[in-house]
């Protein structure tokens, strides 16, 4: 019998101004424990039995062909000859991430499937290529790059050329289609292979002073719903604003002691945040009256991701930064839940 396990964190994207560009790896995880059994001669193959607990255990698929790690699995598998899951694969899923609050759930569930295809398939991929893989899945590449490499990470797409970019539009429901051929009958043609070297990235430096304080909403708010609300054009003057400030945060969350001053401003954003407020009441109330001034130790406070979760950025204070934002979002009706986090490193795989 064979066993790993493989670990993802959880991910805040954009941290204000770097929309789908920076992400920070975070102390929340998804766990998959894998055991593989040598298949008894005669028994009929069987696709991986999933069990799940934790965060959406209510909610998640538990069919191989359904579940988003588990088809993105086999889409890495399909693209290196691999037609099929292995024989006897059985998985166990905890999920500390909650699902659709903006905190990379759907991220780590991507990123968890490439890496447990590559084992499935003893690929042996690079870290590279496993990000060509997720970003196959997820388009953007702030959260899934943050959550396969760890740290405060700065990413962006290559230009690809005609052939690569054909290769790289292949529609979402060809790289992951949802249900397994009928018995007897082929898949449809297997996906093209990712382009290689799709995405990039750099990891900037972190104070390790500095904890991140999630203020989580008891509800959730889909990615593709948070995009559906922004403008596709946007004026030079936001632009600039948001171009100034990412480039002094990503130097200004390393130095030592970080600057609350400089941080506060260089978390305003006017890319994405204004425009998912009408989807997240509260939102510009918790970031304007949550300031260094009145709450000593914070640095900066954001969206995190497309929402609705707050990340608050703190070297102290971090209960009356929380207990404020809970009573400001009472007022619009809304409870919420709160976790002190840490920046973590990467995914990882662990044999026992
Ligand atoms: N562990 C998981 N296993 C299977 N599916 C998952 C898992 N985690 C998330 N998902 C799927 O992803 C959806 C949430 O993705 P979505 O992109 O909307 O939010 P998010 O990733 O939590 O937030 P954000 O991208 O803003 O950080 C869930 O509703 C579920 O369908
Ligand atoms: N950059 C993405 C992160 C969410 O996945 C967004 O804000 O829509």
């Amino acid at each position: 019998m064979a066993s790993f396990t493989i670990r993802v964190p959880a991910t805040s994207a954009n941290i204000g101004p770097g929309f789908d560009v920076v992400g920070l790896s975070l102390s929340l995880y998804l766990s998959l424990k894998v055991t593989i059994t040598p298949p008894s001669s005669g028994s009929p193959r069987a696709p991986p039995t999933l069990s799940y607990t934790g965060e959406g255990a209510d909610e998640v698929p538990l069919d191989p062909y359904k579940n988003l790690t588990t088809r993105v699995a086999l889409y890495v598998l399909r693209c290196n000859n691999i037609p099929q899951f292995p024989a006897n694969v059985s998985i166990h899923v905890d999920n500390e991430i909650p699902f659709g609050r903006g905190l990379g759930s759907s991220g780590a569930a991507v990123i968890a499937g490439v890496i447990l295809g590559s084992k499935l398939g003893n690929l042996d991929l690079p870290q590279s290529r496993m990000l060509d893989f997720a970003l196959m899945v997820e388009r953007h590449p702030d959260n899934v790059t943050a959550a396969l490499v760890g740290g405060f990470v700065g990413s962006y797409l290559r230009e690809l050329d005609a052939a690569a970019t054909e290769a790289a539009s292949v529609p979402l429901s060809e790289v992951l289609p949802e249900y397994p051929p009928d018995a007897g009958e082929e898949w449809g043609l297997d996906p093209p292979p990712p382009p290689l070297g799709i995405g990039h990235f750099v990891r900037f430096g972190w104070s390790q002073t500095i904890r991140a304080v999630a203020i989580i909403p008891r509800f959730e708010l889909s990615t593709a719903k948070a995009r559906e609300v922004l403008p596709t054009m946007y004026s030079r003057k936001d632009l600039v604003f948001n171009l100034q400030r990412l480039a002094v945060l990503t130097t200004a969350l390393a130095q030592e002691p970080p600057d609350p001053e400089l941080i506060y401003e260089a978390m305003k954003d006017r890319i994405h945040q204004p425009y998912r407020k009408t989807l997240i009441p509260g939102l510009p109330e918790v970031t304007s009256r949550i300031t260094p001034e009145t709450h000593p130790g914070l640095l900066g406070i954001c969206l995190s991701g497309a929402g609705p979760t707050i990340l608050a950025l703190a070297i102290g204070g971090f209960e009356k930064i929380a207990e404020d934002a809970r009573l400001i979002f009472r007022e619009k009706g809304i409870e919420v839940d709160w976790k002190l986090l840490q920046v973590v490193g990467g995914s990882t795989v662990s044999i026992p």
